[in-house]
């Protein structure tokens, strides 16, 4: 099966848009929110503070006018652990159309062009080394998360129900605890920042009571699948007490998606559906909101320290999961380069060998989805397995909403029917889908 990648050929297309528009406004915000915290860096770093935001301001606003006029993409310079393989994987595009200039910010792949404005974010800022470490998105995160305060705290009592009568729960309602907690952190989805540009956009009710009125949204449901592998996963121990399997979460965005990811991981180890849990984190700020280890350890900490008994409680659990080692925080350089997931087996094969060891992989949100499809102009018809093109390290399952022109495995007429009824389904973010996919069951 063949399909070409997203590129901007089709004009008014939502690349097009994303790269016309939202990446340059989202640009703007950054460069803005290094004015802002000027002051800051003065009283850090004196003078060389401000000669540091100033410099990486014209940096970046040299960038923004490389993408608004379609100049070529150019070489890292900043001589990281990962500027070699990015400058390689340029020199690659600019082999295979034979000259410079075609590799340019709107004659590229979008989802290339998209990651690559996320690392020249971040060399602009390394090359001025006392503000290499700032993250322009925390502010954005950290509010995020503040603003769905309270759906934390309704999720985290719901935890503690959940918890606290767990001696007597019977397979089939922990069958429906673990869908109703898979939903929320699909559902979860909904809240990145890079969508919107960078605006508000956090949980507002009760993200349980909205699950049924969600249900008619979610085009492709696997999560009988997911739950059968956790199922198998479970084996005699030498004591002869059950262990279950290890399950990694790649993890998308901070705030309120990260919370309900962790919420379903203590779920998964307090019912001991899961022994381990491994999480895969960004190792640089990426797409707005994604979750760094920064970010990743400060929301533990917000939680352990908030004003409400169930969501200190949880917080608490979840810091001596992470002391205990049940848990784990892992980031590789390979999250945040432009190469689809088919390619990492090859050019990140620790990071490849890593996820074998899991019995199963979540992997949250769009931008995952369109690195294990390649970004590609599939048939909607096109089977999982085949957009993944090899890649299966474990089995796996994507639970995503939908905020790009990819998506595979639907019925036949699927994709047609939900064109003419509502023609932005696949960018609205309106619609979900929780879709699986074992190497296992490969013929
Ligand atoms: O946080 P998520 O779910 O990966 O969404 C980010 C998505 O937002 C966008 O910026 C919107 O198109 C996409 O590039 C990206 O896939
Ligand atoms: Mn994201």
């Amino acid at each position: 099966v063949k399909a070409e990648k997203t590129v901007f050929s089709a004009i008014l297309s939502f690349a097009y848009f994303t790269v016309k528009d939202r990446l340059p406004t989202i640009l703007t915000k950054v460069i803005d929110t290094i004015h802002r915290n000027k002051n800051k860096f003065f009283e850090e770093y004196g003078e060389e503070g401000i000669q540091a935001e100033k410099q990486t301001i014209s940096l970046l606003s040299k960038m923004r006018n490389e993408l608004q006029t379609d100049k070529p993409i150019l070489a890292l310079t900043d001589g990281l652990q990962d500027t070699e393989s990015w400058n390689q994987y340029l020199q690659r595009h600019q082999g295979l159309h034979g000259d410079q200039e075609s590799v340019s910010w709107f004659k590229s792949p979008w989802l290339y062009v998209e990651c690559y404005m996320y690392r020249r974010i971040q060399e602009a800022l390394w090359l001025n080394p006392p503000i290499s470490d700032y993250d322009v998105f925390n502010e954005g995160k950290t509010q995020s998360f503040f603003e769905s305060q309270q759906a934390v705290m309704t999720l985290c009592t719901y935890l503690e129900g959940i918890n606290k009568g767990r001696e007597e729960l019977s397979k089939n309602q922990l069958l429906e605890h673990f869908n109703k907690l898979l939903l929320v952190s699909l559902w979860g989805n909904k809240c990145d920042l890079s969508i919107s540009a960078g605006q508000e956009n956090s949980q507002k009710t009760s993200p349980i009571d909205s699950l049924s009125s969600l249900q008619p949204f979610i085009l492709v449901d696997d999560s009988n699948m997911v739950w059968s592998t956790l199922i198998s996963a479970q084996r005699p121990g030498q004591s002869g007490k059950i262990t279950a399997g290890r399950v990694d979460i790649v993890l998308d965005n901070a705030g309120f998606e990260l919370v309900t990811d962790l919420v379903l991981a203590d779920f998964l180890v307090s019912s001991g559906l899961a022994r381990e849990i491994h999480f895969h984190g960004k190792s640089i700020p990426w797409f707005v909101s994604d979750v760094t280890a920064n970010d990743f350890q400060w929301t533990i900490r917000q939680t352990m320290a908030a004003n409400h008994k169930w969501m200190s409680k949880s917080g608490v659990q979840w810091q001596s999961y992470l002391k205990e080692g049940v848990w784990s925080y892992n980031d590789h350089p390979f999250w945040t380069q432009p190469h689809e997931f088919c390619d990492m087996a090859t050019d990140a094969p620790d990071l490849y060998a890593t996820l074998q060891g899991a019995d199963l992989l979540l992997f949250k949100g769009d931008l995952n989805y369109r690195k294990l499809t390649g970004d590609r102009e599939w048939d909607h018809t096109v089977g999982f397995d085949s957009a993944l093109r090899g890649f299966g390290p474990a089995p796996l399952c994507s639970l995503r909403t939908l905020k790009a022109n990819v998506q595979v495995g639907l019925q036949l007429g699927q994709g047609e029917k939900l064109t003419s009824q509502d023609p932005d389904w696949m960018t609205s973010g309106k619609y979900a889908i929780i879709q699986f996919y074992s190497p296992k069951s490969k013929q």
